[in-house]
């Protein structure tokens, strides 16, 4: 018997100011998947894991992601889910074909996407029945902060929050990623072991309104930051007035992104941040002068701008002038002799969709 489908998440990007850990905006950019199983394909009891992955060619990470099942991160993942579950492998005959335009380490949530889809290829190829509820709890296991993840499994405009577990959960969480991923780590030997099963809603999320007139210009520059390594240079306390700040602007942007006309002298001030964009400089060379080089006074139509995610990705709300604003920020990293890509996104409002065969 022959099944196929496809796969398709979202790019995204997280903390749109001063929103850190907590906002994601699903983006119009998609990592997709193809799978056919084959049962009837006997060579692929030699692939790793009843499983051969393919990129397009003009897939990021082309030449760089490994092709092994238990070693690429959406393969991994899929394998992951599917072990918590007693089954061991991909059934016999998985081919997977995936294309992924999402910039790897620049902050469009690429490492979310990828963990997305493969929870939801490990949830079909196992015929396991999740709901995206469900699929979202081995996602967090996975990447545990919970704002790329929510946007890229549910699209649009969204808050998340990780919820208080019991100390019985906690033990399951706490257990390390390695630990996690153990018996797919060790070259592939399956050791036989079942990992935990996430606990049950360990993320709550809801999605907001968002005013279509406003459009996501996303200015790409040519290297990556790793989020560990972006995460590694905040600090492990802040003072009351700067989580204040945040605080009160998180409770205005939210709304203030839903409302008709978009309101720039709201928004702006709104997306000011000062939990993780002043930490992120020492990555990202100019960041400071790159944030203030647009302004609704400078720039007619710009409403915000903001670090997308880890960086070093620069995200400028607008409803026109798009060419204009991406231009100045552009010719800001030239200065510091870095050249970058732009794309103007909507927002994906449907999120992780998977299409039968
Ligand atoms: N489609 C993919 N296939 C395989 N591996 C991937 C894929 N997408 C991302 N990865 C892995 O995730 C890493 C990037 O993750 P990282 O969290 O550092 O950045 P990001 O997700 O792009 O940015 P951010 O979290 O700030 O939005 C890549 O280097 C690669 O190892
Ligand atoms: N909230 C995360 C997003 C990147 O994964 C961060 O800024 O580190």
């Amino acid at each position: 018997m022959v099944r196929s489908f496809e796969i398709k998440v979202p790019c995204s990007s997280a903390n749109i100011g001063p929103g850190y850990d907590v906002l994601g905006i699903g983006l119009s950019m998609y990592l997709t998947i193809d799978c056919t199983i084959d049962s009837a394909n006997i060579d692929s009891i030699s692939y790793n894991n009843n499983c051969i992955i393919e990129y397009t060619k003009d897939s990021e990470g082309y030449e760089s992601v490994p092709l092994e099942a238990d070693k690429n991160l959406i393969t991994k993942t899929a394998l992951y889910v599917l072990r918590c579950n007693n089954i061991r492998s991909f059934p016999t005959g998985t081919k997977l074909t995936i294309n992924n335009p999402i910039p790897l380490g620049r902050g469009l949530g690429s490492s979310g996407a990828a963990v997305v889809a493969g929870v939801m290829l490990g949830s079909e190829v196992g015929q396991l029945d999740f709901d995206k509820q469900r699929m979202l709890d081995f996602c967090l296991m996975i990447e545990r902060h919970p704002d790329n993840i929510s946007a890229a499994m549910m699209g649009g405009f969204v808050g998340s929050f990780l919820r208080d577990l019991s100390p019985a959960e906690v033990e399951r969480r706490e257990i390390p990623l390695s630990e996690v991923f153990s018996d797919l780590s060790s070259g592939g030997e399956d050791t036989g072991l079942s990992p935990p099963l996430p606990p049950q809603d360990i993320g709550r999320h809801l999605k907001y309104q968002w005013n279509e007139k406003i459009k996501c210009v996303a200015i790409i520059p040519n290297f990556e930051v790793s989020t560990a390594d972006s995460r590694g240079v905040l600090p492990k306390a802040y003072t009351t007035n700067d989580v204040v700040f945040n605080l009160q602007r998180l409770s205005i942007l939210t709304t203030a992104l839903t409302l008709d006309p978009p309101n720039p002298d709201l928004i702006y001030p709104a997306m000011q941040d000062r939990l993780h964009q002043p930490y992120r400089k020492t990555l990202i060379p100019g960041l400071p002068q790159i944030l203030q080089s647009v302004t609704p006074k400078t720039h007619k139509g710009l409403l915000g701008i903001c670090l997308s995610g880890a960086g070093p990705t620069i995200l400028a709300l607008a409803t026109e002038n798009f060419d204009d604003i991406a231009a100045e920020i552009i010719n800001e990293f030239k200065k510091k002799n870095i050249e970058c890509d732009w794309k103007l996104l909507t927002l994906a409002d449907d999120g992780a969709t998977i299409i039968r065969k």
